[in-house]
């Protein structure tokens, strides 16, 4: 009975044009070729052909591989992991000695997102799954860092992808922490809904900070912020 009240609640989501995190992974994983991580890759493109989805997609992903090649980060942060193929597209073209801290709300979602992660490819040594809010993450970012990190730059690149009500106050506490990078941090907000009041005060708060941010790339899908503070004198920081 319980067999059926899943598959009926699975089948009652697809036609409501839902989105399922357990049908993307059982898609993916079943689909694509083990540790081949372009396989996986098509295979949620495949995917999202036909069902809906909440990953970034290929528009978005080929901005993504676009900064991560300019910018090889060596710490980045993915705050909306949901089924990891962001997180895959990231991993992929990352520096062999980087690593990726991605953040998931909903701890199924986590589990699931990260599977698909090691299917890829990808070594534990090369990411971590924080299965908690962004908030939480963030707070307690210090005692997730490895011991060189916690001396180092910080990330060198944040995606945003999560709640964009927490767009703001997450940017906020990742300044407070000092865990941008001061010598440059692009940030990538991805925008699913233009009219989002918390976009919109994200957006106000960096353009009012030109000493520290700069659009580099103001597009309908996703804006690139250039952060930026080991100019500034220590009276305007
Ligand atoms: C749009 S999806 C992310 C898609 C992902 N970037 C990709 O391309 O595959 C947003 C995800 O963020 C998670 N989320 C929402 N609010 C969050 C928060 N405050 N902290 C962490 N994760 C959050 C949701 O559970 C969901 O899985």
């Amino acid at each position: 009975a319980a067999l059926w009240r899943r598959a009926a609640a699975w089948l009652l989501g697809l036609l409501r044009g839902r989105v399922c995190v357990r049908s993307t992974h059982a898609f993916v994983f079943t689909n694509c070729t083990h540790g081949k991580v372009h396989s996986v890759l098509e295979t949620f493109d495949l995917y999202t052909k036909t069902h809906p989805s909440a990953s970034v997609g290929p528009q978005i992903g080929e901005l993504l591989d676009e900064v991560v090649g300019r910018l090889r980060p060596l710490l980045v942060l993915e705050l909306g992991m949901h089924c990891a193929y962001s997180s895959v597209r990231l991993l992929r073209l990352m520096p062999p000695a980087g690593r990726l801290i991605t953040v998931e709300l909903d701890p199924v979602t986590a589990d699931l997102g990260e599977e698909i992660i090691l299917v890829s490819g990808f070594k534990h040594s090369q990411f971590q799954v924080l299965a908690c809010s962004s908030a939480e993450a963030i707070s307690n970012m210090p005692s997730h860092l490895e011991p060189h990190e916690k001396t180092g730059a910080g990330f060198s690149l944040v995606l945003m992808d999560h709640d964009p009500e927490q767009y703001l106050p997450d940017l906020l506490s990742l300044e407070r922490q000092q865990l941008l990078c001061p010598s440059g941090c692009s940030l990538l907000l991805v925008k699913r809904d233009q009219r989002s009041a918390g976009l919109g005060r994200v957006l106000d708060h960096i353009r009012g900070q030109a000493d520290r941010y700069s659009v580099t790339r103001d597009l309908q899908v996703l804006t690139e912020v250039f952060y930026r503070t080991d100019g500034l004198t220590a009276r305007s920081t």
